[in-house]
């Protein structure tokens, strides 16, 4: 993938000033071209001509000699990205599965529980969690990628401070909401939080979460843009906690409370998904009591304090697993998705054999966090039908609500009639409708419920990203499969999501470039 230009000063003037920049940095830094390219792993011919600007850069190129000189110039940070998607693609290769987004941004909120050092093992890149630690560094939490495969070691100061607390990070993400559990141990007895923000999916409460950290004694009033939180640590859960919603923050909220509380706390109606699970297993590795992981009621017995260097590997995330089944079939392709999560897969791909589907899938492996079962699957190009009833989401075990949104891109490739229900988000059905900018035809009955007809002969065409990670990335699909040059503009959506998505389809051979205007 390469970075093109949309504005008029011409690609060789742009990669004349890219040059200029890295050749300042190197100089700067104090290196000869051999020593840079000696730590890029080139030769210090490539360097004199990225340098001398006669060289095309990946974004990847790009971000290892950033990361080499330790220079934010290079980082190309600023204006958005677009991608430019030719089509239509048939997929091949073999490509691996990712960790979690969802037990990433748990973790990291966790690790506010540990006074002593967190190494978390192959963590998702996102923006997602760029935001996180965005906001923990400005607590005071040292952070740092300590080598090529993304692990990430954090190590909290001995207090937190939120005086400088990064706000504009904060309020880009709704996972900052799960710093209240830790914090009701962790910050001053009053202490602010600037409201959550994330993708426009709707109203999502926050009220399940005060309920559930109010036996612990937090009092939460949102005002003016920010939570006010005022702890009293006198107050301890008397009886069983019971939530009102099977949400997965919030349980993971009163897991984090119950973890600092030295006695023993149940959690009725707790979610038991994929990050959930995740969270469990590293509470466990701390020294955290719990039983009960992967079902509805978590017994939790907290310790009074938390000092351990630990180290730990999330699981593989089985919406991106869902995501490259999606492209897959879309394209009819046949290729090989590696450590797929098959437990938090199971619904989904009943769901799809029902429609036709055709795939294998390998004996189960162990992920490396030592529970969670993965499996490779191969893909075969498949005619598809419409199912009979409709889809819907319900809480694990059940079809995961971040898959949902995949189905419609599918449904739409299916010969029928496909109804899909939303009960869960006010707004993610509505952005399905994009599908129809590129040949779809997908009719909203309301908010809530979409009708498919398919098959679709996709046309490509030029949109924005809806501001939505999944639709985001189902309207990217469809234009692989598309017929002509398609253009989705905007993509940070996606990146909050999913780490270097475009490049690893890329690989699989889909044609994709990213862009910028500057
Ligand atoms: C960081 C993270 O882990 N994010 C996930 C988490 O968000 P999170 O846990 O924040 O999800 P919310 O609490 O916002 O719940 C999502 C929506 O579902 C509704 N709801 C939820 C549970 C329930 O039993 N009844 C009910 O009505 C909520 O009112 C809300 O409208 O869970 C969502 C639902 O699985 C996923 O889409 C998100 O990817
Ligand atoms: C809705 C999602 O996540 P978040 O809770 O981060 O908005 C998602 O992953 O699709």
């Amino acid at each position: 993938m390469t970075i093109h230009l949309a504005d008029t000063s011409g690609d060789a003037d742009y990669k004349g000033r890219i040059g200029n920049l890295i050749r300042d940095a190197r100089k700067h830094r104090g290196l000869t071209q051999l020593q840079l390219a000696e730590r890029l792993g080139t030769s210090q011919s490539a360097i004199n001509r990225i340098e001398k600007g006669h060289q095309n850069l990946s974004l990847e190129m790009l971000a290892r000699i950033g990361a080499a000189l330790d220079s934010e110039i290079v980082a190309l940070g600023a204006g958005p990205t677009h991608l430019r998607v030719k089509g239509p693609t048939t997929l091949s290769g073999s490509i691996d599965v990712k960790t979690s987004k969802n037990a990433g941004v748990a973790l990291l909120c966790a690790s506010l529980l540990n006074r002593g050092r967190t190494t978390l093992r192959k963590v998702a890149r996102i923006e997602e969690v760029n935001r996180l630690l965005e906001v923990l560094n400005s607590l005071g939490v040292q952070t740092r990628w300590i080598n090529h495969d993304n692990d990430l070691e954090i190590v909290p100061p001995r207090d937190l401070d939120l005086s400088q607390i990064d706000a504009a990070a904060a309020r880009r993400t709704r996972s900052v909401i799960m710093f209240l559990g830790p914090l009701l141990h962790r910050a001053d007895d009053t202490f602010e939080l600037p409201y959550a923000g994330g993708c426009n999916l709707g109203t999502r409460t926050v009220e399940p979460h005060l309920s559930a950290l109010r036996p612990f004694g937090l009092d939460v009033k949102a005002t003016d843009g920010w939570y006010h939180a005022q702890a009293n640590r006198t107050v301890q859960p008397g009886r069983p906690i019971v939530l009102t919603e099977r949400g997965d923050t919030v349980t993971e909220n009163a897991l984090m409370a119950a973890a600092l509380h030295p006695g023993t706390t149940v959690i009725r109606n707790a979610s038991s998904n994929y990050m959930v699970q995740d969270l469990c297993f590293y509470l466990q590795e701390l020294g955290v009591e719990i039983e009960g992981v992967g079902t509805t009621t978590l017994t939790v017995t907290g310790r009074e304090e938390i000092d351990v260097d630990v180290d730990y590997s999330p699981s593989e995330d089985p919406i991106e697993a869902m995501s490259l089944l999606a492209a897959a079939i879309v394209t009819r392709s046949s290729i090989t998705i590696r450590r797929a999560p098959i437990e938090f897969l199971e619904i989904e791909l009943a769901m799809l054999e029902e429609m036709g589907f055709r795939y294998e899938r390998s004996e189960e492996y162990v992920a490396a966090n030592g529970h969670t079962r993965l499996v490779d699957l191969v893909t075969h190009p498949s005619d598809l039908v419409a199912p009979r009833d409709k889809i819907h989401p319900m809480p694990f075990p059940g079809l995961n609500i971040d898959n949902l949104p995949f189905f419609a891109v599918i449904a739409a490739t299916a010969h029928g009639q496909t109804y899909i229900h939303d009960w869960v988000y006010d707004n993610r059905a509505i952005y399905l409708t994009d599908l129809n900018k590129l040949g779809g035809r997908v009719t909203l009955l309301d908010p809530h419920r979409v009708q498919i007809e398919g098959p679709t002969s996709w046309t490509g065409a030029e949109l924005m990203c809806p501001p939505a990670l999944r639709p985001a990335v189902v309207v990217l699909l469809a234009m692989l499969a598309s017929k002509g040059t398609s253009v989705l503009r905007g993509t940070y959506v996606i990146h909050r999501g999913y780490e270097d998505l475009a490049e690893r389809l890329s690989s699989l051979g889909a044609d994709i470039e990213t862009f910028r205007d500057i």
